[in-house]
């Protein structure tokens, strides 16, 4: 992995500058132009200055010419001026393209997230995509930018020693020779560079997911007194992470120096060749010398920028490695619209999250339209792996479920996720709205559909009681409310979009027993229309259910009528027994 992503670097921001193309390539006639007259003003002005010195009033000749001191100060002046506007012509086209590039990378980024299967999102450890987003995408415009920082200083160092090479040949192609040598002798650095941000960009990575997780413990921290200790954690993370940085700046920062070494040297052989080739007029060595600093400072840049380069293009690389894996596990969809969601049908389902470690195995059911199903079984037996099947979220491994006579996997998924709706055991709200967190961005959910659905799953006197009702915005998560009008304001959401199948994961678990009994009432009162799965901790939530299916150990033990379970099913008369119901009270 770290070898294909290190050697894939250059590739990777070649193919995304080719995306760019004919805006790299203005950038780069507006760089060479630019350079090009900065030379020729370079040019004349030490013309003019060694004119002044030897009581001359014309100068040069210069590239074949000579020009009177008035016209060429005048000429200059021109040079700067058409200089200054094709260069800030050059900055607005760089900002332009760095901006979208950044732009670019998000989108790319955030919709192969949300293309890719539920089974790649929920292994996707946690604060990893919000670096991606922010950090690495900054590091991936970093690097093109760089680039054309340096476009700009290789065209520039192009026209300065094309115009040495009019006005000097034998020096500028001294000069040109010693600075092929420098950038060969910055090769390997430059290689280390890219090895060591490679590594930096994971332990980044690796940073933001332990600070996440860190941060998702803030209560318990702060109840187990273990403050301290976390702290010292975070430093530990933050060591390794700033470690790996410290290596690739110090790697970076050391190439302007060797540079800067390496190119004064160059100056010397310059300065030597053009003592022992000789130059009768003064002129020309001034524009010489002049010409040949000028070319080294831009290959300063020009090495800074490849240093550069190779310390950010590992982030961009990461972040394709990234959508790379999302896209190669897309969510699942087909384009089958069956008559009905229901009946769902299980043969033979099979389902594991690691090689060899069946999370489900062998389950078979028929669940009919308007049925209510209870799942029941010891924590870690595969309850909520059934669910996300039953949701098509994920995929069997062995065996097929159908939906409505048809493959899950072939149903259309737009189709499909109009019909269906879920519980999840943690409501997860998001900071807007109340009415825009029950309709939950399906736009065609009236405002009656909200409220009504608020009343069924009795939250809607505590939405009443908010500032604004419906209206009122709820903190991050919705964290103005308490976990019971989370729960029911999320199975309000469920409720809103008047789905076919409701499966509910523990729904009532922060319910108290009234609001509970309200929430039972409004399930049970479905019954025969909407077909409904609850998976249930609590005993009590069963009442409403037509059959109850018994799930231990990743198989499907029993799946009955509460009546029928009483005697067959000792994981549900022991439920029962926990609950202090007995078998024959119940009844
Ligand atoms: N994302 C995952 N990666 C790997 N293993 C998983 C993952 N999710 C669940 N498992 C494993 O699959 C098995 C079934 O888990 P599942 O969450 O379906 O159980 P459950 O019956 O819903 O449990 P609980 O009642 O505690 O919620 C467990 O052994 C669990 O460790």
């Amino acid at each position: 992995m770290r070898s294909a992503g290190v050697s894939g670097g250059s590739r990777v921001l070649r193919d995304l500058l080719s995306r760019y193309r004919g805006r790299v390539a203005l950038l780069a006639g507006t760089s060479f132009v630019g350079a090009l007259l900065e030379a020729l003003f370079l040019v004349m002005i030490t013309g003019v200055a060694m004119a002044l010195v030897a009581g001359e009033d014309r100068v040069g000749p210069i590239l074949g010419h000579s020009v009177g001191i008035r016209t060429s100060l005048a000429l200059g002046g021109v040079l700067l001026m058409v200089r200054l506007a094709v260069n800030l012509l050059g900055v607005r086209i760089s900002a332009h393209l760095t901006a979208d590039v950044t732009a670019d990378q998000r989108h790319i980024l955030s919709t192969a997230y949300l293309r890719a299967s539920w089974a790649t999102q929920q292994a996707e450890p946690t604060g990893q995509l919000q670096t991606l987003l922010t950090g690495f995408v900054a590091a991936a415009t970093n690097a093109v930018s760089t680039f054309t920082i340096g476009v700009v200083a290789l065209l520039s160092l192009v026209a300065f020693l094309g115009t040495g090479l009019a006005v000097d040949a034998a020096a500028t192609g001294a000069v040109l020779v010693a600075l092929a040598v420098v950038g060969t002798i910055l090769v390997p650095l430059r290689r280390r560079i890219r090895q060591r941000s490679w590594a930096s960009a994971g332990a980044s990575l690796d940073f933001a997911t332990s600070v996440s997780e860190l941060g998702a413990l803030g209560l318990e921290m702060q109840t187990f007194g273990v403050r301290q200790r976390f702290a010292d954690r975070i430093d530990e993370l933050n060591h390794e992470t700033t470690e790996t940085q410290r290596r690739v700046q110090t790697l970076t920062g050391s190439l302007g120096p060797i540079y800067i070494a390496l190119a004064y040297a160059a100056v010397l052989v310059g300065v030597a060749v053009l003592t022992i080739v000789g130059s009768g007029d003064l002129a020309v060595i001034g524009a010489v010398i002049l010409l040949m600093l000028r070319s080294l400072s831009y290959g300063q840049q020009l090495a800074s920028a490849a240093g550069s380069i190779a310390a950010n293009a590992p982030f961009l690389d990461r972040i394709h490695a990234t959508v790379k894996r999302y896209q190669a596990s897309p969510a699942a969809t087909g384009d089958v619209i069956p008559a009905a969601v229901t009946p769902l049908e299980a043969r033979d389902l099979n389902f594991e999250y690691l090689p060899g470690r069946p999370a489900l195995s062998g389950v078979s059911f028929r669940i009919d339209t308007g049925d209510i199903v209870g799942v029941i079984g010891p924590s870690g037996a595969g309850k909520s792996t059934l669910a996300q099947l039953l949701l098509g979220l994920l995929e069997p491994l062995h065996g097929s479920l159908r939906a409505g006579g048809r493959d899950l996997r072939e149903v259309d998924r737009d189709w499909w996720s109009e019909r269906i709706a879920f519980v999840a055991q943690d409501a997860a709200l998001f900071t807007g709205t109340v009415a825009e967190n029950i309709r939950f961005f399906r736009d065609g959910i009236s405002d009656e559909a909200v409220r009504r659905a608020a009343m069924q799953a009795n939250v809607l006197s505590d939405i009443e009681a908010l500032p604004h009702g419906f209206q009122t915005h709820l903190g991050e998560r919705g964290s103005q409310l308490s976990g019971g009008q989370r729960q029911r304001l999320s199975i309000a959401r469920a409720l809103a979009g008047g789905p076919q199948l409701l499966v509910l994961d523990e729904p009532t678990s922060a319910l108290d027993g009234r609001s509970e009994a309200l929430i039972r009432d409004t399930l049970g009162s479905l019954h025969g229309e909407v077909t409904v799965v609850i998976i249930a901790h609590r005993m009590s939530t069963l009442d409403i259910c037509d059959r109850i299916m018994v799930i231990e150990g990743g198989r499907m033990t029993a799946f009955s009528s509460p009546s029928i379970l009483r005697k067959d099913s000792h994981f549900y008369q022991n439920a029962m027994a926990v609950a202090g119901i007995s078998a024959g009270a119940e009844s």
